[in-house]
């Protein structure tokens, strides 16, 4: 192409490395991954899916760069980078350009992320090595939620810790963003004015979003918190890590709650959900259930933070894909007025609510990608 009008977008997970490329009227010209970094590793470029071993995501993020050329993509192609950064901390709640005092503000609030903010300065840096003079620009998974009260993101500690930042800040906001844009697209009706965002991926959380605003969600100071994951605990109560620690010491009570707990921890071996439905045993059963348990307990908890919910919307790959996790949680909701449509959901429809519900239920794709693109070309236009 050689004419600058393309944008990179990286989102760079705990152990997979997601990209796209979008042209000029932000239209996905190419995407792919890198998925299971560290272990049996896959990359995925348009159709073509080769196993290869990745030790670590630099690796993965020049394999990706490498394949670009194949696919007619020259790295001179492009106008901008935009990457995905989970925490963005109380400083950096709108998207940036990145300029050596964004990336230094990134990498301090590398404790509070440890999953995945050294990945995203990872692909800031691997890129700037590359291809010094492409601006890059940074949109945080934590800005969504700048708009919760005070009340909201206080925990109830002493005044001195939480000037430290320790406090709740909240992610999956690219994910809640994109999909506060494209509900009224799909659902040809305006924004409800209450709606509940269940994001369900490998990382799940739910949000409360009030007038397009959000105002509560499950995660709180890193991406631990709320409902049971893939492979996180969700909520445990402090005493619980602190007797982990005292047991088991700091850095192997890291791994056993981000990556040894959540479905993999109750199932007794299995994160992925598509696996666990297959799966006949009782402890995967118990796993889902779990997993659906804790989404209605806290769907109550967000619900009542908005006084109401007028509809719900469901995204992520369980989100979007799962149609027995979609139907156990719509029926656990029917207190409040919801009924789904059976056919609907099977079919994998966008709108899965019957004439009869006093709640409208869609699904809506997860577009973190977009959002970014979106996001680093408004930023350019306005330079
Ligand atoms: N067809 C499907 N049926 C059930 N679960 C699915 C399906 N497709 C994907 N999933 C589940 O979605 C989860 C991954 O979601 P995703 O949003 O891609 O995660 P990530 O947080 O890595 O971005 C996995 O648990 C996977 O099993
Ligand atoms: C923030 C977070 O949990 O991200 P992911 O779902 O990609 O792990
Ligand atoms: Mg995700």
């Amino acid at each position: 192409m050689g004419n600058q009008q393309l944008i990179l977008v990286l989102n760079a997970g705990s152990s997979s490395i997601k990209f796209a490329v979008f042209d000029k009227a932000l239209s996905e010209v190419l995407s792919g991954m890198a998925e299971g970094i560290g272990g049996a590793s896959r990359l995925k470029v348009g159709a073509t899916e080769i196993e290869t071993p990745f030790i670590d995501h630099r690796s993965a993020l020049s394999a990706i760069l490498k394949l670009l050329p194949k696919h007619g993509i020259a790295l001179t192609d492009l106008r901008a980078a935009g990457h995905r950064v989970v925490h963005g901390g109380s400083k950096l709640t709108a998207p940036v350009r990145v300029t050596p005092e964004v990336r230094a503000e990134i990498s301090s609030c590398t404790p509070l992320a440890p999953l995945h903010n050294p990945h995203n300065l990872a692909a800031i840096d691997t890129l700037a090595e590359l291809t010094p003079d492409l601006p890059q620009f940074a949109s945080f998974d934590t800005s969504f939620h700048a708009s919760n009260p005070e009340v909201a993101t206080r925990y109830a500690i002493p005044k001195m810790i939480e000037t430290k930042g320790i406090r709740r800040y909240g992610f999956h906001g690219l994910s809640y963003s994109s999909l506060v844009r494209r509900l009224p697209e799909i659902s040809g009706e305006k924004l409800p004015s209450r709606l509940l965002a269940f994001h369900l991926g490998n990382g799940a959380s739910l949000c409360a979003i009030k007038n397009g605003r959000s105002v509560a969600t499950t995660m709180g100071y890193s991406p631990l918190d709320g409902l049971t994951m893939g492979t996180r605990s969700g909520g445990i109560d402090a005493n619980a890590v602190l007797r982990l620690v005292e047991d088991n010491g700091l850095e192997r009570t890291k791994a056993i709650l981000n990556h040894e707990s959540g479905l993999l921890g109750l199932s007794g071996g299995k994160s992925d959900m598509r696996n666990l439905m297959l799966d006949p045993s009782a402890d995967s059963a118990f796993a889902i259930e779990h997993f659906c348990y804790w989404s209605l307990r806290h769907a109550g908890s967000l619900i009542a933070a908005m006084e109401g919910v007028d509809a719900i919307a469901f995204t992520g790959g369980i989100g979007e894909n799962a149609v027995g996790v979609r139907a156990r949680i719509l029926r656990g909701l029917e207190w409040i007025g919801v009924r789904m449509d059976v056919d609907a959901n099977h079919a994998r429809k966008a709108q899965l609510h019957a004439a009869s519900s006093k709640v409208h239920i869609w699904m809506v794709p997860a577009e973190e990608e977009r959002m970014i693109a979106i996001d680093a070309a408004a930023l350019l236009e306005a330079v």
